[in-house]
């Protein structure tokens, strides 16, 4: 059995893989874990392979459980170039590995389509595929509770705790006011997106706006999911496992 386990900067995320099938994906808050329990979930493993954006130590704790079990350990790192799609970042070592596997689990399940991808976890992150296979880079902002947590950290009188929200509105209290913002810029960040790739795609005489597929993923790609659909009748999918279905491919 394999494990393909994803280290983002609040959670740590988990599946297991059973011959091309992948499980549930499971969670554990980065401060939930230690060496025990991840001796328990890498009894029985043969191959584990690792996508962290962390440093070193969460891995080396993963490192040890695979020594301890006879584990083959496999640490996924963005490449120039995997499966013919091209890295758009001048070096391709700084971007987050957690977003060049979003991109390849983009492209395998939605193949030669102009993918927007949109990784919702503690930054927000945006990044552009075209249906040639070119990354064209894209944008980090502060995840929707990071944003959240910023004022509240900052201004003496902005006391709020973070929320889901139902629909965009109008905030009549503090907390309204702060959490309504956070999701709303977030969905600004992904219009913008939106229309920044239609101009590039419409400057470079390439395949236009019906070809297009947003894809959510992250602890809060559902919802955004759900409140980007208000206003946009266009093609949008969120798939929880997004990530693995890029790692799946390093093991
Ligand atoms: N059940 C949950 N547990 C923890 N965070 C959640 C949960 N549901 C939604 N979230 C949101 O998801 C974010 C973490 O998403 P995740 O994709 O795991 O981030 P990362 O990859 O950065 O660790 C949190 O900031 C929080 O706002
Ligand atoms: C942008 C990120 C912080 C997102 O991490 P996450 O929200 O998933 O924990 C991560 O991909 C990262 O550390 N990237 C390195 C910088 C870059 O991608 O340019
Ligand atoms: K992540």
């Amino acid at each position: 059995m394999k494990l393909l386990i994803d280290c983002g900067n609040s959670r740590m995320k988990y599946v297991y893989l059973n011959t091309d099938t992948l499980g549930k994906v499971e969670s554990l808050d980065n401060d939930q874990i230690d060496q025990k329990i991840l001796n328990q979930l890498l009894n029985g493993v043969s191959i584990v392979c690792v996508s962290s954006v962390l440093d070193e130590q969460l891995f080396e704790l993963i490192s040890n459980s695979a020594s301890q079990n006879g584990a083959t350990l496999i640490q996924a790192k963005t490449q120039v170039q995997t499966n013919g799609i091209i890295c758009g970042y001048k070096n391709p070592q700084q971007m987050g590995v957690d977003r060049w596997l979003a991109i390849l689990g983009a492209q395998h399940l939605m193949p030669n389509l102009n993918l927007i991808i949109v990784d919702a976890g503690t930054a927000t992150t945006v990044d552009i595929l075209t249906s040639n296979q070119r990354h064209l880079g894209g944008w980090i902002l502060p995840g929707v509770e990071t944003i959240h947590n910023s004022i509240t950290e900052r201004a003496a009188n902005v006391h709020s705790e973070f929320k889901m929200i139902d629909q965009l509105s109008f905030g009549v209290t503090t907390q309204e006011n702060v959490n309504q913002a956070s999701w709303a810029a977030t969905l600004g960040l992904i219009s913008m997106a939106k229309e920044t790739f239609v101009n590039y795609l419409d400057k470079n005489n390439e395949k236009t706006s019906d070809d297009f597929q947003l894809i959510f993923t992250g602890g809060n790609g559902k919802k955004l999911m759900q409140l980007y659909r208000e206003f946009n009748h266009e093609e949008l999918i969120y798939v929880p496992e997004l990530v693995f279905h890029g790692l799946k491919q390093y093991c």
